[in-house]
């Protein structure tokens, strides 16, 4: 949630707002960890894209390249060691894998935001959490000190955080991990975002809250009709979050399309096997 660039209202995303089409298109994006030890292919060659309004989640086993896909959105991978090869990711008629760092980070947390798995990484352990979530607004919207804390508690309120007055003067080792998650989703969605990114957003969490923090960003993502980037390697939650499935493998997109058809007709071998090891999935 951390933020450092000052608030615009024109930014270049913002010019591609009413235009038609994907909100997100990720085309061709080769990606390489160049190591001492050689060099990894985490992403080959993959394109997606995402329309306004809808889910779209990436599945795979774990290092099929999921999170480097994510990450490459922002350019988050540290570099070195990753080095981004080929391909475009489009964005307001952008490609974020060139545009100057300057726009990349009004891009970020302003139009594009991004909820992790572990909420103790991305918040900041000495700082109350509702300045952290005010500090967005205060970065990106240029609000007051006051208009930021007002706002601040109303997008806690949102996130269904009881007492988000009382809780806004807390800090994040005083909130259980489910608050915290809600804390994060609050800080990324405060800024209106077009489109969310969230990997593995649930994995860290008991059962239950995961399943309450699921039906927090479907019921938010319904309401401000924002784009989802779901990374998850749990096909249940794909069922039961998402408009469409990607399925990745050594890098690659071996599979995509609307979740019922790929979960009732899977095309490829790699997908049949990821659904055969998930023998109590429900479908609609
Ligand atoms: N910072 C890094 N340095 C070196 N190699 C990396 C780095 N990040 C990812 N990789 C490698 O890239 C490949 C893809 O990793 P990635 O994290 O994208 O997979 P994933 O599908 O998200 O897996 P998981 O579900 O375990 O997070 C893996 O081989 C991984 O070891």
């Amino acid at each position: 949630m951390t933020t450092d660039r000052p608030m615009t209202t024109d930014t270049p995303a913002a010019a591609g707002r009413t235009s038609a089409g994907p909100v997100l298109e990720i085309d061709g994006l080769t990606v390489d960890f160049r190591l001492d030890t050689g060099t990894v292919h985490a992403v080959r060659d993959v394109s997606l894209s995402l329309a306004q309004g809808e889910t779209l989640a990436v599945v795979g086993e774990s290092g099929s390249g999921k999170t480097a896909t994510a990450l490459s959105v922002l350019r988050l991978n540290p570099q070195p060691p990753a080095v981004y090869t080929g391909g475009r990711i489009l964005f307001g008629g952008r490609d974020l894998l060139r545009v100057p760092d300057r726009d990349l980070g009004r891009i970020r947390g302003q139009d594009i935001a991004m909820v992790f798995q572990d909420p103790m990484t991305s918040l900041d352990p000495l700082r109350r959490v509702g300045v952290q979530v005010a500090e967005v607004l205060r970065h990106h919207q240029g609000l007051s000190r006051t208009d930021a804390h007002a706002a601040a508690v109303e997008a806690l309120d949102e996130v269904g955080i009881p007492d988000p007055e009382r809780r806004f003067r807390q800090y994040p080792h005083e909130l259980s991990g489910g608050l915290r998650q809600r804390v994060m989703i609050a800080g990324a969605l405060v800024g209106r975002p077009r489109v969310l990114i969230a990997d593995e957003p649930t994995t860290a969490l008991d059962v239950t809250v995961q399943r309450q923090i699921l039906d927090l960003l479907v019921s938010l993502q319904q309401r401000h009709g924002m784009a989802v980037l779901l990374i998850t390697h749990d096909l249940g939650v794909v069922a039961e979050t998402a408009d469409r499935v990607a399925v990745m493998h050594h890098g690659r997109v071996v599979e995509t399309g609307d979740v019922l058809d790929v979960f009732h007709r899977p095309a490829d071998d790699y997908t049949r096997q990821l659904l055969a090891a998930t023998p109590r999935l429900e479908l609609a």
